[in-house]
This record gives structure tokens, sequence and C-alpha cells, in this order.
């Protein structure tokens, strides 16, 4: 059995900045994975088939036989190499859906990795990048698993930057936020080039040189989720409030909202004071992997 973490990606500063002729925004992000994850398994079978499992695999059962993210990874990477796709997967699935943490862009990654494996399949890492890029913007970034910066539309990755050892809090309404209802919603002209350049450059940056960073760029499609979503809101101000938060705002777009600690000590008490406070809620506490 051939087995990887699927892990959550978090947009620490999202801004848009422009429209391409199709009508898809153009992004400007800083992008870093979580502790959370989800898990694919892969084992040698005589047909695909896909079990799905874990706290957030409800919502996906009606998808579990065709539009399945880690199912069309396995058609299109065998597409790619000529074979008839066989194998028994197994998707656990711990990242909430549709929540901005691109759960499903990791699940399509981390699935042509271990497919990869199972299959003997040697591509070159391009090769496996350009079958990502088919599945989804995301699932590029996914596959590279560093933070760095993305444009374009979150295909274009940057080279690996360091993040400090920070404490991180996720927070989620558990209401569904699809991506494509937020970019409707935005109302706003794209942001203008930013001249400030990011903390990183001579390695990890203090919580505080990075919370500076990401407060002068934040979210650009706050707003627009919070009109659809106004509960997201109501979780920044709650990760506001809890004591020791250094930065907090939206991923991706939306409705997960991130707090960063100076250490996960931190986090998780800040996570346990909005547990307490809001029982509907889903929490998360972590870090951010190297
Ligand atoms: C916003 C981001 C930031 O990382 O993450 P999520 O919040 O989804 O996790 C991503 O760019 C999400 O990319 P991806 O997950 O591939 O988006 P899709 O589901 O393909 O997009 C759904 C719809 O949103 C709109 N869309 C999406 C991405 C983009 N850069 N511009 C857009 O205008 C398009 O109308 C598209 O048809
Ligand atoms: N394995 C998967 N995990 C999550 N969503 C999936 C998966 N396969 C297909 N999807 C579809 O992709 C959509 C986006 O899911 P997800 O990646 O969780 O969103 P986001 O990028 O906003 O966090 C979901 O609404 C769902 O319909």
């Amino acid at each position: 059995m051939i087995a990887r973490n699927a892990p959550a990606k978090v947009n620490l500063y999202l801004r848009v900045v422009g429209r391409r002729a199709d009508g898809y925004h153009l992004l400007d992000s800083l992008v870093a994975f979580a502790t959370l994850a989800d898990r694919v398994e892969a084992e040698t079978a005589d047909a695909l088939s896909l079990r799905l499992d874990g706290p957030f695999a409800y919502p996906l059962v009606v998808e579990s036989t065709g539009d399945n993210l880690v199912l069309r990874a396995a058609q299109a990477l065998a597409a790619r190499l000529g074979i008839v796709p066989r194998a028994q997967l197994k998707l656990t699935k711990n990242i909430p859906v549709a929540a901005g943490l691109g759960g499903g862009s990791a699940d399509a990654a981390a699935a042509l990795q271990v497919l990869s494996t199972l299959w003997g399949a040697d591509l070159a890492e391009a090769e496996l990048a350009e079958i990502a890029a088919g599945l989804g913007a995301d699932v590029p970034m996914c596959l590279a698993g560093r933070t760095a910066t993305v444009s374009g539309i979150g295909e274009q990755i940057g080279p690996g930057l360091g993040l400090p050892a920070c404490g991180l809090v996720l927070v989620h309404p558990l209401v569904p936020l699809p991506t494509a209802d937020v970019f409707r919603a935005v109302a706003r002209r794209p942001s203008a080039p930013m001249a400030d350049a990011l903390p990183m450059r001579h390695g990890p940056p203090t919580v505080a040189a990075l919370a500076q960073a990401l407060t002068i760029r934040g979210n650009d499609l706050t707003d627009a989720a919070v009109s659809l979503v106004p509960e997201i809101g109501a979780i920044l101000a709650a990760l506001h409030a809890t004591p020791g938060c250094r930065y907090a705002a939206m991923s991706g777009s939306g409705a997960t909202c991130f707090g960063l600690y100076e250490d996960v000590l931190a986090a998780e008490a800040a996570r346990l004071d909005i547990a307490q406070t809001h029982p509907r809620w889903w929490t998360y506490g972590g870090a951010f992997l190297g």
C-alpha cells in the first residue's frame, strides 16, 4: 500500500491584480501548507475504485463515482501513461470541503504522487505538473507543496520561502462557499502592484514582520465572501479577540479564516477559546509545514 498526506493550503494573503480575457481573475498570493491534511492511499486492484472516510467524507459521497478529483487524477495519469487505471483508492477527508483550503486540489496532487509510485510511472516533474494543471489551477501548487508566492491564476509558482515556526488556528462556519460565487461577487477594481517586498528574502522573518507584510496585502476576496456568508465577519472578530493573535484573515475564497500566533501552544489556547464560545464552528489548531 502506498499512502501520502494531502495538506491543506492557506492563502496568507491574496490580491486580485487583474482579469484574463476568459473572465478568470489574476492573483498574487502567498501560499503555505498546514499540518491539517487529508490522506490518500492506493493499493493494486483489478479496477479503479474509491472509498471515502473521515469527518468530511459525507458531502462527497455523491462524487465517489465520477467527479471526485482523486478519480479524475487517476484517469488523467493513466491516460498520459497509456494504461488502464487499476487501483483501489482510499481518501480520508479531514479538510472541510469548498472551504478555501484547497482540499480537492491537495487530494488530486497526492493521488498523482501515490499512483505514479504504484504504477511505476517514470515521469519528469514537469510532466506531472502538466497533468496537475489540467486538473485545476491549484493542483500544481499542491504538487510543489512549498511555501511560495503564486501568480497567474495560481499556476505560476515562485521559489520556496521560509515562514517563522508560528502557531496556526483555522475556523470554518460549516457553510460551504463555492469559489465561483465569490469571484462573481467581487465588486472592487483589481489591486495595484505592490511595491513593498516580502520580509523573507534573508530567511524566515519574525511573526511580527510577517504579520505586518500580510496586513498591507490582506485578502481582496473578503468583502465578497462576507456579503455571501456574513458569519465570516464574526469569525474574523473572534480570532482577533483571542489572546496572542498576531494576524487573522480569510484563506482563499473562504469561508475558512486563519489566525497566526507565536507558537502552537498559544494557537491551541485560542482554538479552545473559540470552540467553547462558538461550538457550531469547526476549529483546528496546528502549524505550517516547514
Ligand atoms: C481562490 C483560490 C486561491 O487559492 O482558492 P480556493 O478558495 O478555491 O481554495 C483559487 O484560485 C481557486 O482556484 P480553483 O479552486 O482552481 O478555482 P475553480 O474551482 O476552478 O473556480 C471556480 C470559478 O471561480 C472563478 N475563478 C476562479 C479562479 C480565479 N483565479 N478566477 C476566477 O474567476 C471562475 O469563474 C471559475 O469558474
Ligand atoms: N476530493 C475532493 N475533495 C474536496 N472537494 C472535491 C473533491 N473532489 C471533487 N471536489 C469538488 O471540488 C469542489 C471544491 O472543493 P475544495 O477543493 O474543497 O474547495 P476549496 O478549494 O474552496 O477549498 C467541491 O465543492 C467539490 O464539489
